[in-house]
């Protein structure tokens, strides 16, 4: 626990705060023994004897009182202090991490520690540590002073002490892994009440409100039942601790009483034993109570660990600037790559031209979303290389890779603040002339016309205020304003209404134009005005060439293609139509926004 403190708040701070906190308990203990001179002088009726050891418990009192004050502003400092530092190391981290680690799952796990792990964290020092410090510190100086006013009492203290530290540690263990259990089915069963509460609009389009109710009750069952057993592994041991501290405590009176008995003992000191007995017990108690809490705050810490000692992405120490004379915008170099278990592309090789747009089309799961993710760096390449400019990406370092690179994918993230500041995330610094034009290019103008409070309105969080493919004219807007040569695009494969879809493609006709495109393509309009198809199956190439060209291969892209193109036949009958966005190199005879595939 004290290493992971000092790994977020730095080892002087803690250091610091845990010498305050054994001067305090050792300026307690020496409080509590005092009173046995003083309450032996005063009983002898020596009032002259009493004096300087009443100076003396003074003394150590008004020390305990300036150190309890000093350790309590310390440990609120260092909770504070903490916390700043977690967020700026997770903040920092984070940056660094690479972009595919953040799943879903990982970033919700992220939330819940934020929020509930930072709070726990904040109060270890004032609230845990220095109890449990001074249970442990407190009798210890007890019993070394107690040893030197009556060896026999001190020996009993220190055996009683012993037997209170074994006992404590036994039901520590006992509770502890029932505690990770608790912890385990809390987070589930939180989850779970999230996704429910997430999923209602497709629970109840199915009608599967009762089932999806099955699972969260399973897991707040679940969670009940970590409880209970956790209960009734907490409260045996919590009577344990206490029948341990009555033992001791009426192990130390009998044989007070019977060394006082025989004569042995001053009654004035057997008196200062009770009240020592009180005190010594106390805060051991007291430690026994915050252990969970204790664990809990380990736990979390722990987790914080965990995330901070995710390797991030290497950065190259002097990143590749300048682009290669003559390189292709893009090249894999014979590439493979998996997500840790089976390979998901196998010995991938091809070129992008500069300007000009390949299509990646394939069957689901063949590795086209992969490609993308490559060239952007979420991951790197397992075998092989992955080229933009002519440098491999890990020379290029992720700055200066994301300044040639645009993504606009299927999920769109906007932040909750006005649709200007969504767009002006694309390049910090840009004029509000610069953000207008990018968003009448895109046809954004359009959405904020009707929005209740014009550019000043705020589109909520994810921007539930706008629709999907609103949302994604903001991205296109995003990309536009960001100028890179580069544009990655997963076309939108869900169906957006007539205006809409019309927008669309008129932001990405001003995107795209005079860029270097790679697109997962579903519309067959962008597939056949690509410069270069790029056929996956399984993630491997399978075939690469121009829509003609692979047409006349007859392989396994003319099946693909006579397959959409029946389906496309159909949803042109069915009164829809299918209109492409040009790019810099349009097929040959292809007019503006009419449907490539149904060209003369
Ligand atoms: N984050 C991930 N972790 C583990 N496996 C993944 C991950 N992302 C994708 N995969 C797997 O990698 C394979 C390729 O996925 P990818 O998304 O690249 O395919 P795709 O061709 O884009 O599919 P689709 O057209 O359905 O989007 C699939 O088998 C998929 O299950």
């Amino acid at each position: 626990m004290i290493g992971q403190l000092t790994a977020v708040a730095g080892q002087a701070r803690v250091r610091g705060y845990l010498v305050t906190l054994a001067a305090f308990a050792v300026a307690q203990g020496l409080a509590f023994v005092l009173l046995v001179p003083v309450l032996r002088a005063l009983f002898a009726g020596d009032s002259a004897a009493a004096w300087p050891w009443l100076g003396a418990l003074a003394a150590a009192a008004a020390a305990c009182a300036v150190l309890q004050y000093r350790q309590a502003v310390q440990g609120f400092s260092l909770g504070l202090d903490l916390s700043r530092s977690l967020y700026h190391q997770l903040g920092d981290h984070l940056s660094a991490l690479p972009l595919g680690w953040f799943e879903a799952d990982r970033v919700g796990r992220i939330g819940r520690l934020v929020v509930q792990g930072v709070r726990a964290v904040m109060g270890v020092p004032a609230h845990l540590l220095q109890p449990v410090v001074t249970a442990f510190l407190t009798p210890v100086t007890v019993v070394v002073a107690a040893l030197f006013l009556d060896w026999r009492l001190g020996l009993a203290l220190a055996a009683g002490g012993l037997l209170l530290a074994g006992t404590y540690r036994y039901t520590a263990g006992l509770t502890e892994r029932v505690d990770h259990a608790v912890d385990a089915a809390m987070a589930e069963a939180g989850g779970r009440v999230v996704e429910f509460a997430q999923a209602q609009a497709v629970l109840r389009g199915f009608g599967r409100t009762g089932a999806a109710h099955a699972e969260l009750e399973t897991a707040l069952r679940r969670q009940h039942g970590a409880g209970r057993r956790s209960v009734t592994s907490v409260v045996p041991g919590l009577a344990l601790n206490a029948l341990a501290v009555q033992t001791v405590y009426t192990a130390l009176i009998g044989l007070g009483a019977y060394l006082a008995l025989g004569g042995s003992l001053d009654p004035a000191v057997l008196v200062a034993l009770l009240a020592l007995a009180t005190r010594f017990t106390e805060p051991l108690m007291l430690a026994a109570e915050l252990g969970g809490a204790l664990r809990m705050g380990r736990n979390n810490l722990a987790r914080f660990a965990e995330i901070l000692a995710t390797p991030p992405l290497p950065e190259p120490e002097t990143p590749a600037r300048e682009t290669v004379p003559d390189a292709p915008a893009i090249r894999f170099d014979r590439v493979d790559f998996g997500y840790g278990g089976s390979p998901v592309l196998r010995e991938v090789s091809f070129t992008v031209p500069p300007r000009t747009m390949t299509a990646l089309v394939g069957p689901s799961g063949s590795g086209k979303t992969t490609i993308t993710r490559l060239i952007a760096r979420f991951f790197d390449a397992g075998g092989g290389a992955v080229l933009v400019d002519g440098h491999d990406v890990r020379d290029l370092g992720t700055e200066e890779l994301m300044s040639r690179v645009s993504l606009v994918f299927q999920d769109v993230y906007l932040f909750d603040q006005t649709i200007e500041e969504n767009i002006a995330i694309g390049r910090p610094g840009a004029t509000t002339e610069q953000i207008r034009r990018a968003a009448g290019l895109a046809r954004v103008d359009e959405i904020v016309a009707r929005l209740p409070d014009g550019w000043a309105t705020r589109v909520g969080e994810s921007g539930a205020a706008l629709s999907g493919g609103e949302r994604q004219r903001v991205s296109i807007a995003r990309a536009i304003l960001k100028d890179a040569p580069i544009v990655l695009l997963d076309e939108a494969t869900a169906a957006l209404d007539a205006d809409n879809e019309a927008a669309v493609t008129a932001a990405l006709r001003a995107l795209t134009a005079d860029r270097t495109l790679v697109v997962i393509a579903h519309r067959l309009s962008t597939v056949r005005a690509a410069d270069q198809i790029v056929v996956l199956d399984g993630g491997r190439v399978a075939e690469i060439g121009d829509h003609d060209r692979l047409l006349a291969a007859d392989g396994r892209y003319a099946a693909f293609w006579r397959k959409r193109a029946r389906a496309a036949g159909w949803r042109l009958r069915a009164g829809r139509e299918d209109r492409g966005y040009e790019h810099a190199a349009p097929p040959a005879g292809a007019a503006p926004g009419t449907p490539a595939e149904f060209q003369p």
